[in-house]
C-alpha cells in the first residue's frame, strides 16, 4: 500500500448495537470535542462517515455483527482509496471488523498485526464469560476461538495468529481466570501494574522489536490510560499509562511497524464527569498522526 492521501474517519456511535448507548457516546464526544479539525490542522485532508443505524437487526448480538460488517467494508472502502481509516467506536469489538476490512483490501499483501492498547484481556470467550459483558471478548475472536459462524458473515474475516502477531499494552484489571488465560494463550503483554510504576514505552519498544511486524492495525482502548487522568468508563482501572507515555507509544509504532488503521474504543462519557478525557485522546491521536506523516506513512496536502 502507497503512503495514505488522506485520512478516513469512521465513525461507530454505539454500544452493542445502540445508538448513543453508553460507550457508544464516546465517538461523539470526540468528534465534539473537535478531533477532525485538529487532524486537518496537520495539513492532512479528512473525509468522514458515520455507520448507519442497524435498529432492524436481530437482538444485541446480532445488530452488533451487523456493525462488524459495515466496520470491514467501510475500512477496505477507505483503505482501497488510499485513505488511512481511524475507527472511533463505542465497543471495543469494531477492532474485529477492523481486521476484517483490512485483510479484505487488495492493496495489503500478507497477514497484519496488531498492537492493541487496553487495561483488559478482551480474550473473554461465552463459556467462560462470568460479568455478561459482550464487549470482552474481540481479542479471542480475532483468533477465531469462539462466534465462528458469525465471524463467517464479516467481510474478509482471517484469525489472526496471537502469538505470532499481537502485542498488548496495558493489561491489569483481570482476573485470576482471565490473566491465566492470557498467559495459557502466550501472546506479548506488557503489563500494567498499579503499585509499581511500569516504563510502558521502553517495554513496548522491546515488545515491537522482538515481534518485528511488517504492518499492523493499531487499536486504542481509552482505558489503557491511568485512572488518574481521567474516568474513561466503568472499567477504568489504575496502574494504566500516563498521556506522555501513550503519546510516546504512539510515536514509537509506526518506527517499528507500518500501521495500517487506528481504532479508539470505549470512552463512556458519563463516566467522565470533569471532560478530561477528549483532550488526551485528542492529543494522542494527533501525535500518532504527526509521527506517521513524519515516517512518510500519510501525506500532507501542503
Ligand atoms: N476493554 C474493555 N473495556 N473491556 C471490558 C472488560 C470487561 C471485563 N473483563 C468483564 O468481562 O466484565
Amino acid at each position: 500500500m502507497p503512503a495514505a492521501k488522506s485520512i478516513t474517519v469512521i465513525s461507530s456511535p454505539y454500544h452493542v448495537g445502540a445508538y448513543a448507548q453508553a460507550v457508544g457516546n464516546g465517538p461523539l464526544a470526540l468528534l465534539d470535542g473537535g478531533l477532525i479539525d485538529k487532524i486537518r490542522g496537520q495539513g492532512v485532508q479528512v473525509y468522514e462517515t458515520t455507520l448507519p443505524r442497524v435498529d432492524s437487526f436481530e437482538g444485541e448480538i446480532g445488530k452488533s455483527f451487523e456493525l462488524l460488517r459495515l466496520t470491514s467494508k467501510a475500512v477496505t472502502e477507505a483503505i482501497d482509496r488510499d485513505s488511512f481509516p481511524i475507527v472511533l467506536a463505542g465497543n471495543c469489538s469494531s477492532a474485529v471488523g477492523v481486521s476484517a476490512g483490512l485483510s479484505a483490501s487488495s492493496k495489503i499483501e500478507g497477514d497484519h498485526g496488531c498492537v492493541w492498547f487496553d487495561a483488559h484481556d478482551d480474550f473473554n470467550t461465552p463459556d467462560v464469560l462470568s460479568s455478561g459483558y459482550f464487549d470482552s471478548m474481540p481479542v479471542a475472536m480475532l483468533a477465531n476461538l469462539c462466534w465462528k459462524t458469525l465471524l463467517k458473515s464479516i467481510p474478509g474475516f482471517k484469525p489472526m495468529d496471537l502469538t505470532k502477531n499481537f502485542v498488548h499494552c496495558g493489561m491489569r484489571d483481570v482476573t485470576e481466570l482471565e490473566r491465566s488465560r492470557v498467559i495459557e494463550a502466550g501472546f506479548t503483554v506488557v503489563w500494567g501494574d498499579a503499585e509499581n510504576k511500569v516504563d510502558f514505552q521502553r517495554e513496548l519498544r522491546s515488545a515491537m522489536i522482538e515481534k518485528s511486524l511488517a504492518s499492523s492495525m493499531v487499536h486504542l482502548d481509552l482505558d489503557s490510560l491511568d485512572i488518574s487522568v481521567g474516568q474513561v468508563n466503568k472499567f477504568s482501572a489504575p496502574g494504566g499509562l500516563l498521556e506522555e507515555e501513550l503519546v510516546g507509544c504512539l510515536t514509537d509504532i509506526p518506527e517499528r511497524t507500518k500501521p495500517l488503521s487506528l481504532t479508539v474504543a470505549s470512552y463512556d462519557p458519563s463516566f467522565d464527569v470533569e471532560g478530561s478525557i477528549p483532550p488526551v485522546a485528542i492529543r494522542s491521536v494527533v501525535s500518532f498522526i504527526k509521527a506517521m506523516i513524519q515516517a512518510g506513512y500519510i501525506t500532507t496536502s501542503e
